[in-house]
């Protein structure tokens, strides 16, 4: 028999959160035992307009929550400000979080690996949990050994709040452990706009859409003499994350050091 985990969730009115309540609602051996919302404080998931039907307590003190909320996992699903302080949280009182919330800087990555190591608590910071977008990552850090020259663009949503992508920037990070350090374009090109080229991370070029109508897509582009070779992911619908956030919810349990990125967890 598979052990029930019992899951804490915060942001459970967003996009991701509602379709994450959905998953854990069908998903037999997952337990939602509590959520933070900055809304509907003492309230249960259930009475809540459009979210499923779980009897679990909403708190808005994040601090109360951790407190008296008795959870195997934290799923994180806000912004990236919340994001953080929840995750801190979750570490000191050894729940596990699963992190699907984008937007922190390398520090508070940093910080967040020494805070798992520090109280031996296994942590899963996902960037996309879609796993094609998984293998996308995965295929660009293969292709740029043979094709240093490379740019990135990432298209979303205009209701997205972080630029670059977490998935965009992991994608950077992945491709500059292969192929070091290199500018991409003219040595003396010039922007007579600024942010024409785009941001950079270790010379790599990353371009950020935000449109109605987009949910999330991302292009890297390789150039060589007489080609070119597009890697492009495409999620049309927020379901394509939930079965890596269940994966992830399942591995994070099996560990107990810093993850930062599904492909470490896959075969
Ligand atoms: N890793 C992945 O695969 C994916 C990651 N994401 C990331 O997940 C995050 C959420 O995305 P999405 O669902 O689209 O965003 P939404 O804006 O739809 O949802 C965020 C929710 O978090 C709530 N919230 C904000 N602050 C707090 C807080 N302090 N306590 C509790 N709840 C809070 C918001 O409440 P209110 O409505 O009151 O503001 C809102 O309901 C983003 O960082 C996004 O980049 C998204 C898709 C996939
Ligand atoms: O905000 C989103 O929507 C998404 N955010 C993640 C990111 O920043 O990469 C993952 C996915 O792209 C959707």
């Amino acid at each position: 028999m598979i052990e029930t985990i019992n899951i804490m969730l915060a942001g459970p009115r967003g996009k991701m959160g509602t379709e994450a309540l959905s998953m854990i609602k069908e998903t037999e051996h997952f337990n939602l035992v509590g959520c933070i919302d900055r809304k509907h404080n003492g309230n249960s998931v259930q009475d809540i307009d459009g979210l499923p039907t779980l009897d679990a307590p909403i708190y808005t003190d994040a601090e109360e929550a951790f407190d008296r909320i008795n959870a195997d996992v934290f799923i994180d699903l806000t912004n990236p400000d919340s994001g953080y302080n929840h995750t801190k949280l979750a570490l000191l009182n050894h729940i596990r979080p699963v992190i699907g919330t984008s937007g922190f800087s390398e520090g508070q990555l940093d910080e967040l690996r020494e805070l798992s190591t520090n109280q031996q608590t296994g942590i899963v910071i996902a960037p996309n949990f879609a796993i094609g977008a998984v293998l996308m990552m995965r295929f660009s850090q293969m292709a740029a050994k043979y094709f240093p020259n490379v740019e990135i663009i990432e298209k979303h949503h205009d209701q997205k709040l972080d630029a670059p992508s977490g998935t965009a920037a992991k994608t950077a990070q992945l491709i500059k452990e292969v192929r070091g350090s290199k500018r991409q374009g003219h040595p003396n090109e010039k922007e007579t706009l600024e942010g024409a080229r785009g941001a950079e991370v270790d010379g790599i070029r990353i371009h950020s859409v935000r449109l109605p109508g987009f949910i999330a897509e991302q292009e890297v582009i390789f150039g060589q003499g007489g080609q070119t070779l597009t890697i492009n992911h495409h999620s049309s619908n927020r379901q394509s994350f939930m079965s890596g956030v269940k994966f992830a919810v399942e591995q994070v349990m099996t560990i107990d050091h810093f993850v930062y990125g599904l492909e470490n967890l896959m075969e």
